[in-house]
């Protein structure tokens, strides 16, 4: 279960309260509402000034949070020269994955072809689905997902799709931020939109009403 409750971070974020015990949660709004400071806090890589954050009961700076959560941001930088397969196999350790859950993840993202090729030489979009498959490799409880569809192509983006069913099908959570509804139609089914660093409208993404 991930809670949020009165968290600020100053000039970003002010008094923002969510919680998310099942299924999957989309993050709106225009550039510089606050959805990547949101997801920076949940993520550990930012530290709130005010309010509490829990993941599955863990403080999210802690190694127990790290353990439970996956956090692909928007922009992921690898070392260029090493190739894909290496960053998948480096993931793999670092997670105690098996050799199985490496090759389901290359197969979620339809990496086969791109394996052997440096970093350096991969597409945006492919970097992109290079970060999701070794960030989400192995299934952890919590994936938190920074503008996954900005960088992804049609067929990129309906694999991560299917990913994210078998995720939650399984009792996972996802967190995902996007600009518009319509990106989000089908991966999320509630959502929060957030304004110059506050929450303004939160429900389900069936009955969301664009701002006028
Ligand atoms: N490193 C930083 N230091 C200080 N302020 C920052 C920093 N990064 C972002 N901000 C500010 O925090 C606010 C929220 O930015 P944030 O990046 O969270 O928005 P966002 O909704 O993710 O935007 P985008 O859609 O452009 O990615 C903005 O006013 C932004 O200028």
């Amino acid at each position: 279960m991930v809670e949020v409750v009165a968290l600020h971070k100053k000039g970003r974020l002010a008094d923002a309260h969510l919680r998310l015990t099942a299924g999957s949660l989309a993050l709106l709004g225009p550039n510089g509402a606050g959805k990547s400071t949101l997801l920076g806090l949940l993520a550990g890589r930012l530290k709130a000034d005010g309010g509490t954050v829990r993941l599955f009961g863990h403080d999210p700076r802690s190694l127990g949070a790290a353990r439970v959560r996956a956090y692909i941001p928007q922009h992921l930088t690898f070392p260029p020269t090493l190739r894909a397969e290496e960053i998948l196999e480096a993931a793999r350790r670092l997670k105690g994955a098996t050799l199985q859950d490496r090759a389901e993840a290359t197969g979620r993202m339809g990496l086969e072809a791109h394996l052997k090729r440096p970093v350096a030489q991969l597409s945006g979009g492919w970097r992109q689905r290079l970060a999701l498959a070794a960030g989400l490799m192995g299934y952890p409880p919590l994936w938190l997902l920074d503008e996954p569809a900005s960088a992804l192509d049609t067929e990129g983006l309906e694999r991560l799709q299917d990913w994210m069913a078998a995720h939650l099908a399984m009792g996972g959570l996802v967190i995902l931020s996007a600009h518009r509804q319509e990106e989000i139609s089908r991966l999320a089914e509630q959502f929060v939109r957030l304004e110059n660093g506050r929450v303004i409208q939160q429900g389900s993404v069936n009955y969301a009403q664009e701002p006028s």
